[in-house]
């Protein structure tokens, strides 16, 4: 949907876009804006993976590859930069920090490891499986592909310089897990300025699903807008015809 003459969005532009959303619609500027993919690897959304191996339902995750596909596909017709994030570390696990770190403790990724040793050395490290990108999902040139060491796509990497290089205002998300890493990444961008966007329908939780829920609510309610993947095409609707 085309935002009325004249409109501005939040952050004062010109050349909004109105998504429909909760708890109300958010206009964003697409040339402020990026889809950001989060951890679409086979360690979240494939069974064998890390999430499946600690004991996560992962069943539901197929849906979840369709809709990143169609917002992919959305977002690139209207020139939106796809980040896509890939969480994890070294082979050695030094990034993943030892005894002296949180990460080493809450991470269920290294607490399987430990309980399972056939599992170990295999979970989220740089160039196994676990680590890469499910097949449905592939990066094309032009978009970003970013490794993450925690939660949050804003600690310890250049997210924070390359959405301001870039003029990016507004970050639109995608991925795996809504209640872990999304939301983490969602409110390190809410205390950075950036507007934060959840298509909720091309998202899934790391747990039962109340998470799902309460995650969406808890964004829509303190930190950003929850919309939909069909909503989101629709509202690009317009730019693509223009660049058509
Ligand atoms: N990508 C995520 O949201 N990750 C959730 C849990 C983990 O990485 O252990």
């Amino acid at each position: 949907m085309d935002a009325p003459a004249g409109y501005r969005d939040p952050a004062g532009r010109h050349g909004a876009v109105v998504l429909p959303a909760r708890p109300e619609a958010i206009a964003f500027d697409p040339t402020a804006t990026v889809l950001i993919v989060v951890d679409m690897q086979n360690a979240y959304a494939t069974k064998g993976g890390y999430l499946d191996l600690a004991g996560f339902d992962v069943s539901g995750t197929g849906p979840v590859i369709a809709q990143i596909t169609r917002a992919v596909a959305a977002a690139r017709a209207a020139g939106i930069t796809v980040m896509w994030f890939q969480n994890g570390w070294d082979p050695d696990y030094v990034e993943a920090g030892g005894p002296g770190s949180p990460n080493w403790h809450k991470s269920n990724a290294l607490k399987t490891m430990r309980r399972r040793p056939e599992a170990d050395a295999r979970l989220l490290a740089k160039g196994t499986w676990d680590y890469a990108l499910v097949d449905a999902l592939t990066p094309e040139p032009g978009d970003i592909v970013l490794g993450k060491p925690r939660y949050s796509g804003f600690y310890n990497t250049q997210l924070d310089s390359l959405l301001r290089a870039r003029g990016v205002r507004t970050l639109v998300f995608t991925g795996i897990a809504t209640n872990v890493c999304v939301e983490s990444t969602l409110r390190d961008g809410y205390h950075r300025e950036y507007f934060g966007i959840v298509l909720g329908d091309a998202t899934h939780q790391a747990g039962p699903p109340a998470l799902q829920e309460s995650a969406l609510l808890n964004i829509e309610t303190f930190f950003g807008w929850v919309s939909d993947v069909a909503a989101f095409e629709a509202a690009l609707a317009p730019v693509v015809s223009r660049a058509a």
